[in-house]
C-alpha cells in the first residue's frame, strides 16, 4: 500500500455477471466490477472510476446498463446495496453534448431537477444556490443554456445530475476536444464533485488515458480475450483492474508532471494496446 492510509467500506455499487448480446452477438461477456466507499481518516473522498477500453469493445453499452438505461441480458448492476437492478434515474448520467432544456434558464433547469428530491421549493431553491456558488455558476441562474461557456454549461449539466441522482455519476467523455488548461479544470471539478460526499461515485467513461489516470483512483480496463491461436474472442470484460492509491497516484495539481505518474500511464497504455 502507499503512503494514503484508507479502509474500504460498503459496496456502492456492483457489476455483477453482466453478459449482453446484440441479435446472439456477444458484446459484453461476464463482466464484473464494484466499487467500493473508500474511507479516508480525516477526510472526505469519494469514488473515481476511469472507465478505458477501445473504441467498440462496449463501453457505452455497459454504461448504459449501469444508467439503468439498457437491461443486459444476463447479470444486473445494483446500487446502495439494494437486492434489485439499478433504475434509470438512480445514477445521473453526464452526456457528451451536456443537453439542458434550452428555453429554461439555469436556474429552472435546476430547479426541476432539484424539486425531483426535496420536498419543499425553498429547500430546493437552497440547494441550488449553494451547487450554483461552489461551481461559481451564481451570477448566470438567469441566463439560458445557449449563453453559457462550454465549461459553464458542463458544469450546469454536473450539477443537474447530482442534484437528482443517488450519488452516482456516469459522464461520457468529458475530456473530448479540451484545451490542457480546461482538462486540468475538469480534472479539478471532477475530484471536487466526488469529494463533496463521502458515497459520491463518478465513472468516467474515456480514451483519453492521460487524463483517466490523473482524475481516477480506480481504472477499469475493458477488452476481449485472445484465444490460442491469437484472435480476439468476441465479447469484452473488464480484463485489469488498477488502485491508484495503493501506488499513492491519486489526483492533485501538478500530478500530471510527476514522474512517477508518467511511468504508470505509460504502463497502462502498453496494457490498452495488447487489449
Ligand atoms: N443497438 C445495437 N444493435 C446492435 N449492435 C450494437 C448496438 N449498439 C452497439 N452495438 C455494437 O456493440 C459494440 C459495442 O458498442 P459500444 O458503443 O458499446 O462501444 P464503445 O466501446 O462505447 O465504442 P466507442 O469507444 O467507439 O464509442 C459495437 O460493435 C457496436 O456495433
Amino acid at each position: 500500500m502507499g503512503n494514503t492510509a484508507y479502509s474500504l467500506g460498503k459496496t456502492l455499487l456492483k457489476v455483477e455477471s453482466v453478459t449482453l448480446e446484440y441479435d446472439g452477438r456477444p458484446i459484453l461477456k461476464n463482466v464484473n466490477a464494484e466499487v467500493r466507499d473508500v474511507i479516508v481518516p480525516g477526510r472526505i473522498q469519494g469514488q473515481v472510476v476511469g472507465f478505458l477500453g477501445p473504441s467498440g469493445c462496449g463501453k457505452t453499452s455497459l454504461f448504459r446498463i449501469i444508467a439503468g438505461l439498457n437491461e443486459p441480458t444476463s447479470g444486473r448492476v445494483t446500487v446502495n446495496g439494494l437486492d434489485r437492478p439499478v433504475r434509470a434515474g438512480e445514477v445521473g448520467v453526464v452526456a457528451q453534448s451536456y443537453p439542458l432544456f434550452e428555453h429554461r434558464t439555469v436556474m429552472s433547469n435546476l430547479m426541476l431537477a432539484a424539486q425531483q428530491k426535496e420536498s419543499s421549493a425553498s429547500a430546493a431553491k437552497d440547494k441550488v444556490m449553494s451547487y450554483l456558488r461552489e461551481f461559481e455558476l451564481e451570477d448566470k441562474y438567469n441566463l439560458y443554456p445557449a449563453q453559457l461557456s462550454g465549461g459553464q454549461r458542463q458544469r450546469c449539466a454536473i450539477i443537474q445530475q447530482i442534484l437528482c441522482s443517488e450519488h452516482f455519476l456516469l459522464m461520457d467523455e468529458p475530456f473530448s476536444g479540451l484545451d490542457l488548461l480546461m482538462l486540468e479544470k475538469t480534472c479539478e471539478l471532477i475530484a471536487k464533485v466526488a469529494n463533496m460526499d463521502e458515497l459520491n461515485t463518478i465513472i468516467v467513461v474515456t480514451h483519453d488515458v492521460t487524463a483517466a489516470c490523473s482524475v481516477a483512483d480506480h481504472i477499469w480496463l475493458m477488452g476481449r480475450d485472445t484465444d490460442a491461436a491469437g484472435n480476439k474472442v468476441p465479447g469484452s470484460r473488464i480484463m485489469k483492474e488498477y488502485n491508484l492509491i495503493d501506488m499513492d497516484l491519486c489526483w492533485h495539481p501538478g500530478i500530471i508532471t510527476s514522474s512517477k505518474f508518467t511511468e504508470f500511464v505509460r504502463e497502462v497504455k502498453e496494457d490498452f494496446r495488447k487489449l
